[in-house]
């Protein structure tokens, strides 16, 4: 199958969703932007719903005997835009930074060749918010547009900056981790830098903390298991004469199995215990989105791979797993399906302010997209 999408037009879609990052379960003009590109291509067996920020495209098949999904996010994350694109984010301190622009576009391309193209079985796509935080795949789950649409299997994508342009990559099984994110605040008595005995410093207490928690992974965690914990934001303190009466850590915790979720999380609220007392400060700790595994259906995965081995437009290479979260595993959890990697070569990584995906994906990655689909609602090629 060769390209069977228009780049330029693509283009210059991705182009204009990457101007307009917006945070979770707030992609007003991303879903405005969405649906005006859907009502383009609209037809009377094309139903188009919103759900909360998220968009839900139910395609009915001429012959259905079972329902395929496909999903794309839509969130943008708080990064300050550091490329050298002419066609940077116009929402101060937001970026595409870890490449739903892409995914959304993708995802337009499929809509609008099977509105042209009616399959035989049925067809759902999910534009789903709130990927980055705080999660919006648990809540669309319970909705009651999932339950009247619910698909019988599911796919969906994840730009790979590290991969060239053309490779398609995933694994049976688990490919993402569990993840938690890690909000801890840190309460004591300030006062003035110059009367430190007459205070407890929360910029000491923090600092403490986040140097025993490197401890978890490489001291607590199973050396046969994988953890990550990272903190990515701290914040302490008003001025540099005024010891900190607050402190606040943010981080994210990451693991293979639940196991060792549950091990990491109670290490954590063990050391905060001991900071209160050597600090004689207050902790408390909260875990905010928790995210299950991305796991791979693996009768599933093995036609992907099969059909991607035959595709002209990719090729398929097997991954090691990742430590990256995706709440797309909820969707996994419900439904069988399969979540792949699709190279974009960039030399900076996800959610860095210089991720440059080379956007001449797009065509390849969306006739891929189209041609796995295809393949899941013609009956004759399904195994
Ligand atoms: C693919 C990717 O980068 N996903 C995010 C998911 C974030 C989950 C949550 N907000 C957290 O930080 O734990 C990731 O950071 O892996």
């Amino acid at each position: 199958m060769k390209h069977i999408v228009d780049q330029e037009r693509l283009a210059a879609r991705r182009r204009a969703l990457h101007q307009i990052p917006e945070q979770g379960f707030k992609e007003i003009k991303t879903q405005n932007y969405l649906l005006a590109v859907f009502e383009e291509s609209k037809t009377d067996f094309m139903t188009i719903e919103k759900w909360s920020t998220g968009i839900v495209i139910f395609i009915a098949g001429t012959a259905p005997s079972k329902t395929i999904g496909y999903r794309a996010d839509m969130d943008g994350l708080p990064v300050t835009e550091n490329t050298d694109y002419e066609f940077q984010s116009r929402h101060e301190g937001m970026m595409h930074a870890c490449g739903h622009d892409i995914h959304m576009t993708i995802g337009t391309a499929a809509v609008e060749y099977f509105a042209e193209h009616r399959p035989e079985n049925n067809l759902v796509f999910f534009f789903q918010p709130a990927e980055e935080g705080p999660g919006g795949a648990e809540p669309m789950l319970k909705s009651k547009l999932f339950k009247q649409r619910r698909p019988d299997e599911i796919y969906a994508l994840h730009i790979a900056p590290e991969f060239p342009v053309g490779t398609v990559a995933s694994k049976p099984g688990i490919l993402f981790a569990n993840t938690s994110e890690l909000f801890i605040d840190f309460q004591g008595k300030g006062g003035h830098a110059a009367y430190p005995h007459a205070t407890e410093d929360m910029v000491v207490a923090a600092s403490h903390f986040v140097t025993q928690l490197q401890t978890i992974v490489s001291r607590n965690v199973s050396p046969l298991d994988s953890a990550v914990v990272t903190v990515g934001k701290v914040e302490a303190g008003t001025k540099q004469n005024i010891i900190a009466e607050t402190a606040r850590i943010e981080g994210t915790i990451r693991t293979l199995s639940v196991k060792a979720m549950q091990e990491v999380k109670g290490r954590i609220e063990s050391m905060c215990k001991g900071i209160e007392a050597s600090f004689r400060c207050r902790t408390s700790i909260d875990y905010g989105a928790n995210y299950c595994q991305v796991y791979n259906d693996e009768k599933l995965m093995e036609q992907f791979v099969k059909k991607a081995e035959s595709s002209d437009v990719i090729t398929f290479q097997e991954c090691d797993k990742a430590m990256t979260g995706e709440d797309f595993g909820y969707f996994l959890e419900e439904v069988p399906g399969v979540m792949f990697w699709l190279g974009v070569n960039s030399e900076y990584g996800l959610h860095s302010s210089r991720l440059q995906p080379d956007e001449s994906v797009l065509a390849p990655g969306a006739s891929w997209v189209i041609e796995w689909l295809e393949s899941r609602l013609n009956k004759n090629e399904i195994d």
